[in-house]
């Protein structure tokens, strides 16, 4: 539901009727409320209207008086709605103080059907379906009273069937035949307005009903005998004014109209029209989503009729869906938990998920999403709205505002527009939400300088009408603390789910997986072991490992064709005769041999991943060029963001420093190099001095790093903003921290310095 608006005297319009602001009861006036309480003395404010009840205590606060308005406990009331130009009506369940202590009421909402159903109904009168729906909105929303009736009574006070345009009561009065759990889309059964609703006695029992009558929510255990009628699933049949058609069953409008987040969304119009409430048939109309779930990956005909090694190549590729996640269960299951039980009560949570790149955080998220998504079309789950929002692929932090917004009502608007609009749509009470979920992905890249677009993601799932829940997924286990201060992360009480590195053990699974169902036999097993084996002595990284298995693939695919042609080109030689055949024996190994991955090819596919010209350009740079890439590295790895300043940089260097010299061993080196003595170490030009080493702090500060910052800058090793090494320059690597990771791993000169990358 739309936000509810302060102010008056606006042009509003109930669904299919346009009316003026109830000012009539109000005045035009701002006058301030006040509390009414249970036996308050006649006075002359209250205009001796006193209101005596037994059921009331002494003090109890029973009503709510702005001028000559009243409204108590128990009464139906319009609310002025925001921009969607629809009212809303309410019953005052209770007065209270909202969470600014302004004075405020719980609402007990009626719904309109164009809120329930998509297609809109026009009637002469306006039907609303009373909810098990509430919400706190604060007295100056209400807008007068309205008067609720059941269709007979309408029609008896109404003969026409209309409300004249010049009654006093036109835009206020409504027809109620049915209750209705917005979410659930369930109707109770048909009742006559006025045999069960009297006013604020009969609200508990009117609560009950529906709760009794109504589904609260989709979740549940699939039963076979389970019959549409038993559980009342009913919605308004469109064309047949009025008359319900059982077994129609529908996800609630919103999730229908996301068309932001479901590029997809074309399928709609075609595989999944809505039905007619005659056909009986389960309507689950749902956005789609933008990557391949797992379960419903399919081989293409390409992919049947390619060889063995085409095969395993796109199967290897880490674009590729694989069929299922090995070694990842245990984290499958949490996410999946907090999510489904986020959507099921329909609250708002921030789930943090860290690790190091390539432990499958993305693939586990993308899977657990879709499994839910498959829980709604079963109809086992309330529905969701998903957005994928990713650090990487957005060149402003600000627009995930727009996509945020775009996402949940399908509007395209600018990232400050979309700041605006969503800080309004979260603070206001909406009980038809659907729960919006949104995977923040590389949120280091997110992070802006004031944090704002990181904060308000992490804020918004905790207001209490926002329905958001936030899966926000960074390298870096504490990023939150770092970007956002200790005090505000913990009062945003985040979920942290940690995704560990993969050991050699479960690096092979993986690649085991992925090449289940490759003929041929092509690999093996030994090679899997020996590749995972490397992987993981490093990183434990999957991608990596995928990477190099794939390239060995490749390796062993070009090998298989030389050895083809070379058969080919020999077909009649001596070799072939019978006689030779014994001698050659070991050839003929080696040659079938020559089209499998062995532990052989995987090493040759290490060896050229890491003496790519690249990776020989990093290990023949002088030392300071390595030493400031690696205190860049390592301050990446530190505050989990691409981006640092040059100043931050040095910091880290000296920080890196000051421990290499407190551990006195490397500064022998350090000491060497700087007078440039020969060793190990010896001098090689860039300029190293220790300035002060030897007593308190014992301080080094090398020289060179500006002209090594501008060497790779021009090498296109690293950005630096200006082009100009100074310390706010902003600053970030242009190729990834792993390549210079890989590169320095077995450096003497940078192991020197005792920093492990
Ligand atoms: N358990 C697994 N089983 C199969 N494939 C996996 C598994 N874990 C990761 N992968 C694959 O490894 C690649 C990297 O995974 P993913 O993108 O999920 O990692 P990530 O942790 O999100 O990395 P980054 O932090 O770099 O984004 C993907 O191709 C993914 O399919």
């Amino acid at each position: 539901m739309p936000g509810v608006v302060d102010g008056r005297s606006r042009k509003r319009h109930i669904p299919g009727v346009l009316r003026e602001d109830s000012d009539d009861e109000l005045g035009t006036e701002d006058l301030p409320w006040e509390w009414i309480y249970a036996n308050e003395p006649d006075t002359e404010e209250n205009n001796g209207r006193k209101r005596k009840r037994a059921t009331w205590q002494d003090g109890q606060i029973i009503g709510a008086r702005n001028g000559n308005f009243e409204c108590y406990l128990g009464d139906t009331t319009l609310l002025k709605a925001d921009s969607s130009n629809e009212a809303w009506v309410g019953i005052i369940c209770e007065f209270q103080e909202d969470e600014e202590g302004e004075m405020a009421a719980n609402f007990m909402w009626f719904s309109s059907p164009n809120e329930i159903r998509s297609a809109k109904k026009r009637t002469d009168y306006v039907e609303l379906y009373i909810t098990t729906s509430f919400d706190v909105n604060a007295l100056s929303t209400i807008n007068g009273k309205a008067h609720v009736m059941s269709q007979q009574a309408f029609v008896n006070k109404f003969p026409t069937g209309k409300v004249p345009r010049k009654s006093k009561e036109y835009g206020k009065v409504f027809v109620c035949r049915r209750g209705c759990n917005t979410r659930t889309c369930t109707y109770t059964e048909e009742f006559i307005w006025e045999d069960i609703y009297h006013g604020r006695e009969d609200l508990e029992a009117l609560q009950e009903r529906l709760q009794k009558e109504t589904k609260a929510t989709r979740k549940k255990k699939p039963a076979k005998d389970e019959s549409p009628e038993r559980d009342y699933k009913f919605e308004a049949d469109p064309e047949a004014d009025g008359e319900y058609a059982p077994g129609v069953y529908r996800t609630p409008k919103k999730a229908r109209t996301r068309d932001a987040v479901t590029p997809s969304s074309r399928h709609k119009k075609t595989g999944n029209k809505p039905a007619t409430p005659s056909s009986h048939r389960r309507i689950v109309v749902k956005k789609h989503l933008e990557f391949t779930p797992l379960a419903t990956r399919v081989l293409s005909p390409m992919h049947v009729h390619a060889s063995p090694y085409q095969v395993a190549r796109t199967q290897l590729h880490v674009a590729s869906v694989p069929t299922s996640l090995p070694c990842r269960e245990s984290e499958f299951s949490l996410v999946y938990s907090h999510l489904e039980a986020a959507i099921t009560d329909g609250s708002g949570t921030c789930i943090y998920i860290s690790g190091t790149p390539g432990t499958g955080k993305t693939a586990t998220v993308r899977e657990v999403v879709s499994h839910l998504d498959a829980a709604v079309r079963a109809d086992e789950l309330d529905d969701f709205i998903f957005v994928e929002i990713n650090g990487m692929k957005i060149t402003d932090p600000h627009q995930s505002y727009a996509l945020l917004w775009e996402a949940l009502k399908g509007q395209r608007v600018s990232p400050a527009q979309a700041l605006d609009l969503l800080e309004r749509e979260f603070s206001h009470p909406s009980p038809r939400r659907v729960p919006c979920v949104v995977l923040m992905d590389e949120l280091d890249q997110l992070v802006t300088k004031n944090q704002g677009v990181m904060y308000n993601f992490f804020n918004w799932p905790g207001l209490r009408h926002s329905r958001l829940i936030v899966l926000a997924v960074a390298n870096t286990m504490d990023l939150p603390e770092r970007t956002l201060s200790n005090k505000i992360s913990s009062r945003l009480g985040l979920t942290r789910i940690t995704f560990p590195g993969y050991n050699h053990e479960q690096l092979m699974r993986i690649v085991q997986s992925r090449l289940e169902g490759v003929p041929g036999d092509i690999v093996d097993p030994d090679a899997i072991q020996f590749a995972a084996r490397k992987v993981a002595a490093v990183s434990g990284d999957a991608r990596r490992a995928l990477d190099i298995c794939r390239r060995a693939v490749e390796l062993a695919e070009a090998d298989a064709k030389v050895n083809d042609l070379s058969d080919d080109a020999t077909p009649n030689t001596p070799t072939k005769t019978p006689a030779r055949k014994k001698d050659e024996s070991p050839q003929k190994k080696k040659k079938s041999s020559a089209g499998r991955v062995t532990i052989e090819t995987v090493r040759r596919a290490i060896n050229e991943a890491t003496s790519n010209p690249l990776q020989q350009y990093l290990r023949s740079l002088p030392f300071a060029s390595k030493l400031l890439l690696t205190a860049l590295c390592l301050r990446i790895q530190r505050t989990g963001l691409a981006e640092s300043t040059f100043g931050d940089v040095l910091e880290e260097m000296q920080r890196m420093l000051k421990l290499t010299v407190n551990e006195s061993r490397p500064l022998k080196l350090l000491e060497k190099r700087a007078t440039g003595q020969k060793g190990e170490g010896a001098d090689d030009g860039t300029g190293l001095m220790i300035t002060k080493a030897k007593q308190t702090g014992q301080l080094i500060r090398p020289a060179g790093l500006g002209s090594a910052a501008v060497d790779l800058t021009g090498a296109g090793i690293i950005n630096l903003e200006g082009q100009r090494p100074e310390r706010p320059s902003k600053m970030r690597l242009a190729v990834g921290d792993e390549e210079v990771r890989l590169a320095f791993r077995d450096d003497p000169e940078i192991k020197g310095v005792g920093v492990m990358l």
